[in-house]
């Protein structure tokens, strides 16, 4: 899973899905599936998509009390995604009781899906986080606070943006995953993300894996986007 772009599904239906795969046949992807798709289609999607040989992010971002995340979890392992998440804003004991409803949900002799939280997401401004979550630290800071409770639960990493990726890989270790949306390259829109960074800067930053998605998904030429993309992303990693 480390060194992955993971290209962010954020389609209405299987359909457009089908539609965005097919030029790809017989590469093997790390995909993400998220609410708007998962919620039109269901499980059956993921079986689809596993079917065609690809890796899953399966990001749905539980939050809720620790019994009820547990019992989703140990519906959501059946899946057998290779990567969930849920939010750390749900705290400690909701973290573990998720890795528990994974582990509970995972056919023995299988891997259990890797399971990372969400600290600040990339879309939150620190002012925007100072003025409406009256979180008084810098945003950074609550980023890092986050990413201990997520490592002090036993999750596996979180999903951050790629400036807070060095300081968290320092304090949490190398082997704590950071996995960072929010990637834009210089030409591209910004849309609704506020901490973007360039794949150049993720790659420098140590970032475990990025997730695109409206720069490839939108593009004219998704394969030859996604290429262009991977370039980047790999550069000097090879
Ligand atoms: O958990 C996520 O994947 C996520 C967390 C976060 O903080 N920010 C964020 O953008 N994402 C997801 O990453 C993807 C980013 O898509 P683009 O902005 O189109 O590249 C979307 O599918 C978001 O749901």
């Amino acid at each position: 899973m480390d060194n992955s772009l993971i290209i962010a599904l954020d389609f209405a239906n299987g359909s457009e899905v089908n539609r965005f795969l097919q030029p790809f046949a017989g590469k093997e992807l790390f995909v993400k599936v998220g609410m708007e798709l998962f919620y039109q289609e269901g499980p059956s999607i993921i079986h689809q998509i596993k079917e065609k040989g690809h890796h899953i992010f399966l990001d749905l971002k539980l939050h809720d009390i620790p019994n009820t995340v547990k019992s989703a979890m140990k519906g959501l392992a059946r899946l057998e995604c290779d990567l969930v998440n849920v939010h750390a804003a749900g705290g400690k004991e909701m973290m573990a009781a998720a890795l528990e409803g994974l582990e509970a949900g995972t056919s023995s002799g299988r891997k259990r899906p890797a399971c990372i939280a969400v600290t600040q997401l990339t879309s939150t401004s620190e002012e925007q986080m100072k003025k409406e979550q009256l979180i008084p630290v810098s945003l950074e800071e609550s980023v890092m606070n986050y990413a201990l409770l997520t490592k002090e639960a036993g999750l596996d990493g979180v999903v951050c943006s790629a400036w807070e990726a060095a300081y968290i890989r320092e304090n949490a270790g190398a082997t704590f995953l950071t996995v960072c949306p929010g990637i834009r390259m210089t030409s591209d829109q910004v849309g609704d993300q506020k901490r973007v960074a360039t794949p150049e800067f993720a790659r420098n930053s140590g970032v475990s894996s990025i997730v695109v998605g409206r720069s490839i998904t939108r593009s004219v030429d998704p394969v030859k986007s996604y290429e262009k993309w991977m370039d980047a992303w790999k550069g000097v990693r090879q």
